[in-house]
């Protein structure tokens, strides 16, 4: 079995709100679970589960109110102490976010994403090494560099934005990838291409993948354990035949029948 990569040891996190009555709300209720080298896992809920706090939690963003996470045993809260420690994390631990476009400057070309990732691994973008990385990057998911280098974000699609951001990751080969809500905005069929990135992306580098969404039923396609949220806790878990082809919870029950694309073969996704 491949070895331990993240844990998430009993995380909670309440937010307090309010001068004068004070608001609690508990957005990650008591959540232990762990990542293993290679795995994808995915993290599935409605709004306002805790998906996204739990993610800024591991991405080291914000901190817990109590319990630990680990990223091969080192606690990310407690180790962590200089700014290159963290720097080397998130080298290591990279998010690709909902919005292609919010990760672009419109006034820069869209080269930039790369340049600053290869500065990030220390290699100059104008030398002939970083000229490959990016071609090589570029073309690792399924875009063709002529048509992406040296163009404005306005120039290209959602799509092809959220690829380039992929191939951020692909340059900075993270060990874990957290794909937050990255494909919700793009339309069905290309979402489908962008989840069969992510997998070659771990299959070809070996990177883990937590994949956070709305959507369980591309998590089907995509997942090697789905874990469901519901109100800030994990209320099951499992590989995708035992979540969602025999949903134990009531809740898990209700998500699988509201999504109409559960039952779609994963080829409908691709050929739309
Ligand atoms: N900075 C904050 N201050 C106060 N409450 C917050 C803050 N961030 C999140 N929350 C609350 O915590 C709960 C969980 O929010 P979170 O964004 O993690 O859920 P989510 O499952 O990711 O939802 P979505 O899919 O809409 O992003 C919600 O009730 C939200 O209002």
């Amino acid at each position: 079995m491949s070895k331990e990569m993240l844990v998430c040891d009993h995380v909670t996190k309440i937010f307090t709100s309010g001068f004068i009555k004070k608001i609690e709300v508990k957005a990650v209720d008591d959540v232990s679970f762990t990542v293993r080298e290679g795995e994808i896992i995915s993290l599935i809920g409605q709004s306002g589960s805790g998906k996204t706090t739990l993610g800024k939690i591991i991405l080291r963003l914000i901190p817990p109110t109590s319990g630990r996470v680990l990223f091969y045993g080192k606690d990310i809260w407690r180790d962590i102490k200089t700014k290159e420690e963290l720097k080397e994390y998130w080298r290591q631990v990279h998010a690709v976010f909902q919005n292609p476009m919010g990760s672009f400057n419109e006034f820069y070309k869209v080269d930039r994403v790369l340049n600053q990732a290869l500065e990030l691994i220390g290699v100059d973008p104008k030398s002939e090494e970083g000229m490959l990385l990016k071609e090589e990057s570029l073309k690792a998911v399924g875009l063709n560099p002529d048509e992406i280098l040296g163009k404005y974000p306005h120039q290209l699609s959602g799509g092809q934005l959220q690829r380039v951001m992929i191939a951020r990751s692909w340059i900075l080969r993270p060990k874990l990838l957290i794909a937050d809500e990255a494909v919700s905005m793009l339309d069905v069929s290309t979402r489908g291409k962008i989840v069969e990135i992510f997998k070659e992306l771990r299959n070809k580098l070996g990177s883990s993948i937590i994949f956070i969404s709305h959507d369980i039923g591309l998590s089907y396609f995509i997942s090697d354990r789905i874990f469901i949220m519901y109100k800030g806790k994990i209320i099951e878990e499992g590989t995708p035949q035992e979540v969602i082809d025999n949903p134990k919870h009531e809740y898990t029950k209700t998500l699988v029948e509201s999504v109409p694309t559960i039952y779609r073969k994963w080829e409908d996704f691709l050929e739309v």
